[in-house]
C-alpha cells in the first residue's frame, strides 16, 4: 500500500487546476471536483481547462469528476480552492464525508459576518478536520506554467504540514511550513485590496516610486492589523506576507491588479469586475476589511481611501490629496515603538 494520501481538490478554477496538476505530475492519486460537467469533460478530453487555464497542458495522469460523494469517498487529504463567497456552502454539503479528514484551505478571502477565516470556517461545518491554509506568491497560470515558485502550508498540525509537503513540493515548488495560520490566512486575504490600488495607480501612469510607497506602505498597514488581530508581525516578513503583496501588486496576472487597472482606465467597479470574469477576492475583503478595522479603531489610511473611491463616490484626486496630505508618522512604526521601549513583541496578543 502507498504511504502517499489520496488527495481532493474541490473547485475547478484556475487555483485547483493548478494544485491538482501539479501534484498529478507528481504521481499523486489525486481528483479534481468540478460542478460543470460540461468543462469537465472538456479537461478529460483535451487536458486543457479552456475557461480558466487555457494553454496550460495537465498532467494525463489528473482525474476530473463531478460527483462530489464519489472524490471524497476515496480521499484523505482534501484541497479548497473555492471562492469565498461559495466556500461554506460547498464545505457543508461535502461536510458528512469529510470527518477526521486534512483539509487545506487556499481560499484568499474573509467570511461576513463575524470576519472568518477560511479555516475558522472548516473548524465551523466539519470540527473533527485536521485544518491547515496554503498561501504565499502563487500565481495559477506562473505555477501550472512551471515557474520556479514557493509557498507556505501553515497549520498547528505538523503531521498535516509534512504531507503536503510531501504532495506539492517538487522542483518547481517549494513548500515552506509555519505554525502561524491566523497572519498566514489574513496575509493571503489582506494583500488582495492593495493590488486592486497598485493597478489603478499602474493605469494612471503613476511611478516606480508610487508603486514602491504604495507596496511597502500597505505592508505596514496589513501589518499594523494583523497585530492588533492576534497574527506575529514576523509573518509579514515571508512568502504569505511581503512575498505575496509583491506578487500581487506588481503582477497583470492577478486578478485583482487587473479590477484595479480596469479602474484606473475609467471604467465602473460592475464593468470592471465582469470584464474579469472570475473572481477577485479583494472586492468583497475591501469591505469586510474596512468595517472591522473601523471596529478595532486600527489606522487604515489606504483601506479607507479605496473604500471611499468604490463605495462612497468620493473622486480620485481628494482621495490622493489626503492621504498625500495626512500627518507624517514614522517610517517602520514597530521599530519606533521598539525604540522608545514600548514594543513588546505582540506577546499581550
Ligand atoms: N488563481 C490564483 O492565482 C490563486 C492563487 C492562490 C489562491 N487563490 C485563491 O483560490 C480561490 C479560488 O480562486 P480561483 O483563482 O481558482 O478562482 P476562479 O475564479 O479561477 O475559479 C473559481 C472556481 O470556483 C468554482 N465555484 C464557484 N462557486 C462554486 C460553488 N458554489 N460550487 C462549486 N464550485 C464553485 C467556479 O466554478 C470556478 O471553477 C480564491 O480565494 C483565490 O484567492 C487563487
Ligand atoms: O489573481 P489574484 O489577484 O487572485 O492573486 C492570485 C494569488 O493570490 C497570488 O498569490
Amino acid at each position: 500500500m502507498s504511504d502517499k494520501p489520496t488527495v481532493a481538490v474541490l473547485g475547478g478554477g484556475s487555483f485547483g487546476t493548478t494544485l491538482g496538476g501539479l501534484m498529478a505530475a507528481n504521481g499523486i492519486d489525486v481528483t479534481l471536483w468540478m460542478r460543470d460537467a460540461g468543462l469537465a469533460a472538456t479537461i478529460r478530453e483535451t487536458r486543457q481547462n479552456s475557461r480558466y487555464l487555457p494553454d496550460i497542458q495537465l498532467d494525463p495522469r489528473l482525474q476530473v469528476e463531478t460527483d462530489l460523494q464519489q472524490v471524497l469517498a476515496s480521499a484523505s487529504l482534501v484541497f479548497l480552492a473555492i471562492p469565498s463567497g461559495a466556500f461554506r456552502s460547498v464545505l457543508r454539503e461535502a461536510a458528512p464525508l469529510l470527518a477526521g479528514k486534512g483539509i487545506v484551505s487556499t481560499t484568499k478571502g474573509i467570511e461576513q459576518p463575524g470576519f472568518l477565516m477560511m479555516s475558522e470556517i472548516v473548524a465551523e461545518e466539519v470540527p473533527t478536520a485536521r485544518v491547515a491554509v496554503l498561501s504565499g506568491p502563487n500565481l495559477a497560470r506562473e505555477m501550472a506554467a512551471g515557474a520556479l515558485t514557493a509557498t507556505v502550508v501553515a497549520s498547528a498540525d505538523d503531521q498535516l504540514c509534512r504531507e503536503v509537503q510531501q504532495v506539492l513540493g517538487s522542483r518547481t515548488l517549494r513548500v515552506y511550513a509555519s505554525q502561524d495560520h491566523y497572519g498566514v490566512e489574513l496575509g493571503g486575504a489582506l494583500k488582495n485590496v492593495y493590488a486592486i490600488i497598485s493597478g489603478m495607480a499602474a493605469a494612471m501612469g503613476m511611478g516606480e516610486n508610487t508603486r514602491s510607497m504604495l507596496i511597502t506602505r500597505a505592508l505596514a498597514e496589513m501589518t499594523r492589523f494583523a497585530v492588533h488581530m492576534g497574527a506575529n508581525p514576523l509573518t509579514f516578513l515571508g512568502l504569505a506576507g511581503v512575498g505575496d503583496l509583491i506578487v500581487t501588486c506588481m503582477s497583470p496576472l492577478s486578478r485583482n491588479y487587473q479590477v484595479g487597472h480596469a479602474l484606473g482606465q475609467g471604467l465602473s467597479l460592475e464593468e470592471s469586475v465582469a470584464r474579469l470574469g472570475q473572481v477577485a477576492e479583494g472586492v468583497n475583503t475591501l469591505k469586510v476589511l474596512r468595517q472591522k478595522a473601523e471596529e478595532e479603531g486600527v489606522y487604515m489610511p489606504l483601506v479607507n481611501g479605496l473604500h471611499a473611491i468604490l463605495f462612497e463616490q468620493l473622486p480620485l484626486d481628494r482621495v490622493v490629496g489626503a492621504l498625500m496630505g495626512g500627518e507624517q508618522k514614522h517610517d517602520v512604526e514597530f521599530a519606533a515603538l521598539w525604540f522608545a521601549g514600548e514594543w513588546n513583541r505582540g506577546e499581550d496578543k
